[in-house]
């Protein structure tokens, strides 16, 4: 069984001031008997991981190149995250698809860089509107699933996100039967590919608009592991309650 994972985007919010708000997240989290993961820009990456030292709150990056150096300018290796505290990454993230053109090739050769360094690979999957309205939904997350995770993973070292792109940041959740139909899916093409015992200890998180209301009922979806959530993560108030109801 994957263990349970509330993890949060701080996306490109936060500066030196919001350690305080995240020193406020490790104290609200830290009788929540989830795996808790906060993922600040990498600015912050190496000061979070000191501010949380001690506590159950793990530091990830948002995203890393898939080389360990060389001429990239502005790009961050795994190696320098690690260097930095973090100890998982997220990867593939739609805003990144979208904003930098990633390829389901591109986040499969960062996850490999990332798992070669000894990161959590956290990958995200998920479907446009359009996608959706045109009844491609399932067969959008199993191909981006598919060309995303290279062969070789590790249940510990992999969790995959299933963000309906039209639902992150947005206040719309699919329904819960919408969320199942996907998480069922998803379990069923990791047991098909990595075997009973990987593809069952892969969390399968589910991010768009998950707020302290309704964070109970979509952890209450048969294959819901945890949640990816972005606005919800930027203060100890809303991530706190999200991860209890884990
Ligand atoms: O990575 C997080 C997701 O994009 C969800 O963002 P949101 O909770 O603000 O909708």
């Amino acid at each position: 069984m994957a263990r349970k994972l509330a993890a949060g985007n701080w996306k490109m919010n936060g500066t030196r001031a919001a350690l305080a708000e995240l020193a406020a997240i490790a104290d609200a989290t830290k009788d929540a008997s989830a795996d808790i993961l906060i993922c600040p820009p990498a600015t912050l990456v190496s000061a979070a991981a000191e501010t949380v030292s001690g506590s159950k709150v793990a530091i990830g990056g948002q995203d890393c190149h898939a080389a360990n150096s060389g001429a990239h300018t502005g790009d961050l290796s795994a190696e320098m995250l690690k260097d930095a505290g973090a100890t998982a990454v997220i990867l593939g993230h739609s805003e990144r698809r979208t904003d930098h053109g990633e390829t389901d090739i591109i986040v499969r050769a960062k996850t490999e860089a990332a798992q070669a360094q000894g990161l959590v690979a956290v990958v995200c999957i998920g479907e446009t509107l359009d996608e959706r309205e045109a009844g491609d939904t399932l067969k959008v997350a199993g191909s981006q699933l598919a060309g995303s995770l290279p062969d070789g993973i590790i249940g510990e070292n992999t969790v995959v996100a299933y963000e309906p792109v039209w639902a992150i940041g947005t206040g719309k959740v699919p329904t819960l039967e919408q969320i199942g139909e996907v998480h069922d899916f998803l379990r069923a093409e990791l047991v098909a590919r990595f075997g009973d015992a990987i593809g069952n200890a892969i969390p399968l998180l589910y991010g768009g608009s998950v707020k302290p209301g309704n964070a109970a009922e979509i952890f209450g979806v048969s294959n819901v592991d945890g949640a990816l959530v972005g606005g919800a993560s930027l203060k100890a108030a809303d991530f706190g309650p999200i991860a209890a109801a884990l």
